[in-house]
Order: structure tokens, then C-alpha cells, then sequence
């Protein structure tokens, strides 16, 4: 299945607000730590419902906020959810970012980038559209050392790119990145219920969902252009 027919059915019964108040929880920690200035123009890469780049505009008065998405349907909603005249929603693939060289202050993406049919190539684009010095806040909640994410790759028909910390790390240098740092961000708001309740229909047992949350989190890697 395609991006856009996978994400469109998403957005279609509300899933990319659901999202959002997942992601949320990680993705705030991480989008504070940017080093977005007044009026920086931002790229967030696999946008959803777009919530990041309003987020920016509101907290750290990001200047223009571009979000791109491959399915039609996440943008549509996307631009439904706010009239601010600075924010755009485009439609859009991770292979060729429709903008020019140098012309991006920070990149963001959160729990998109591993979806990028050709992930090399989606770096080398990242570090062209980036100005130098410019930023690319990487987050994703599916990669090797989160064991309890590798399942997720049997529900979605759309292949997936699951990297390690080290081979993301790799990977950024290898497209011209420098790692300006790599942590994990631990979810501690989501609501992890007490022993007794386990096994409950997603986990075995109390210790795994403790492991997935509050010890593997997000995992955030932050490249900088040279
Ligand atoms: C799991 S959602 C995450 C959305 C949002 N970033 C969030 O945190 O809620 C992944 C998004 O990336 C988009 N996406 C996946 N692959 C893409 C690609 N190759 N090009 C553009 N967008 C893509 C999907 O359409 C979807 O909206």
C-alpha cells in the first residue's frame, strides 16, 4: 500500500489527532529543545496533523512553518486546524523536498522518517534544504533498541526502516550531518496501570510497558548542517 492510501484512511477516521496527543507527550520535551530563533523557518518532515510547526509558531515564534505530508487527507486536516497565515501544509514526498537549497532553518519530523522509501536519500535532501548551521531534530518511537515497537511493522502495509541509535547516528554523518547529540526522551504521562492489571491486551506484563515508556521513549537524534 501506498503512503498516501495508508495515511489518508488514517486521517479519514481521526487517527492524526490521536496521534498528536501521543506524540505529545516525547515530541514537546524535544521541540523545546530546539534552537529556533524568531522568525526561523521550519520543515516538520511527515507532519500529521501538523500540531509541531504550531507549536513553534507559538512557543518560539518561529517565522514561517512549513509542514509537508504525503497523504493529501493529513494535510487537509492539518490546514483545518489553524488560520494562521505563516503556517503552510503541503503535500509532498521525503524523496524530493520541494524546496530550495539552503533555505531551511531547522527540520523536524517525529515518527515519520523511517517510513522514507530511500532514508539515505531523505538525509542528503535534509542536509540540502538546511542552511548551514541549521538543524535536524529526528524523533522516532520505532527503531532497534525499542524491542517493543518491532511488531508494529505487521500492522502497517507500508515498509519501514527500523535503525539503531548507532546506525542513525551513521547514517547522518554519511549524508553530511554532523550529531550534535542522541538521547531518549521517556513518555512518563502515559498512564501505565498497576501489577494486577497485567497481562492486558497489549502488554504481558507491567515490566514491558515500563520498559516501552518511561526507559525507551522517543528516541531523538540531532544533526546539524555543516
Ligand atoms: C505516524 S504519522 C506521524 C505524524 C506526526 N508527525 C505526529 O507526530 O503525529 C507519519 C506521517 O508521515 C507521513 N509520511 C510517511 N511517509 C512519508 C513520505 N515518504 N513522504 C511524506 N510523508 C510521509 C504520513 O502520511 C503520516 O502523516
Amino acid at each position: 500500500m501506498s503512503v498516501r492510501a495508508e495515511f489518508d484512511a488514517w486521517a479519514a477516521d481521526g487517527r492524526d489527532r490521536g496521534m498528536e496527543e501521543r506524540h505529545w507527550h516525547t515530541a514537546k520535551h524535544a521541540l523545546a529543545r530546539m534552537p529556533v530563533e524568531p522568525g526561523d523557518t521550519i520543515l516538520d518532515l511527515g507532519c500529521g496533523s501538523g500540531y509541531a510547526g504550531r507549536a513553534l509558531r507559538e512557543t518560539q515564534d518561529a517565522g514561517r512553518v512549513y509542514g509537508l505530508d504525503g497523504s493529501p487527507e493529513m494535510v487537509r486536516n492539518a490546514r483545518s486546524y489553524t488560520d494562521d497565515p505563516d503556517v503552510a501544509y503541503v503535500v509532498g514526498d521525503f524523496d524530493a523536498l520541494p524546496f530550495a537549497d539552503g533555505s531551511i532553518d531547522h527540520v523536524w519530523s517525529m515518527e515519520a522518517f523511517y517510513y522514507a522509501a530511500d532514508p539515505h536519500h531523505t538525509l542528503e535532501e535534509v542536509r540540502r534544504v538546511l542552511r548551514p548551521g541549521g538543524t535536524f531534530y529526528c524523533a522516532v518511537n520505532y527503531y532497534e533498541e525499542n524491542v517493543h515497537s518491532h511488531a508494529w511493522q505487521e500492522r502497517i502495509d507500508v515498509e519501514m526502516t527500523r535503525w539503531s541509535g548507532d546506525e542513525y547516528r551513521e547514517a547522518f554523518r554519511d549524508a553530511g550531518l554532523s550529531v550534535a547529540g542522541q538521547d531518549n526522551i521517556p513518555d512518563r504521562e502515559v498512564e501505565i496501570p498497576s501489577a494486577e492489571a497485567f497481562p492486558t491486551d497489549d502488554w504481558d506484563s507491567r515490566e514491558a510497558m515500563v520498559e516501552r515508556y518511561r526507559t525507551y521513549g522517543t528516541l531523538l537524534t540531532v544533526g546539524v548542517a555543516p
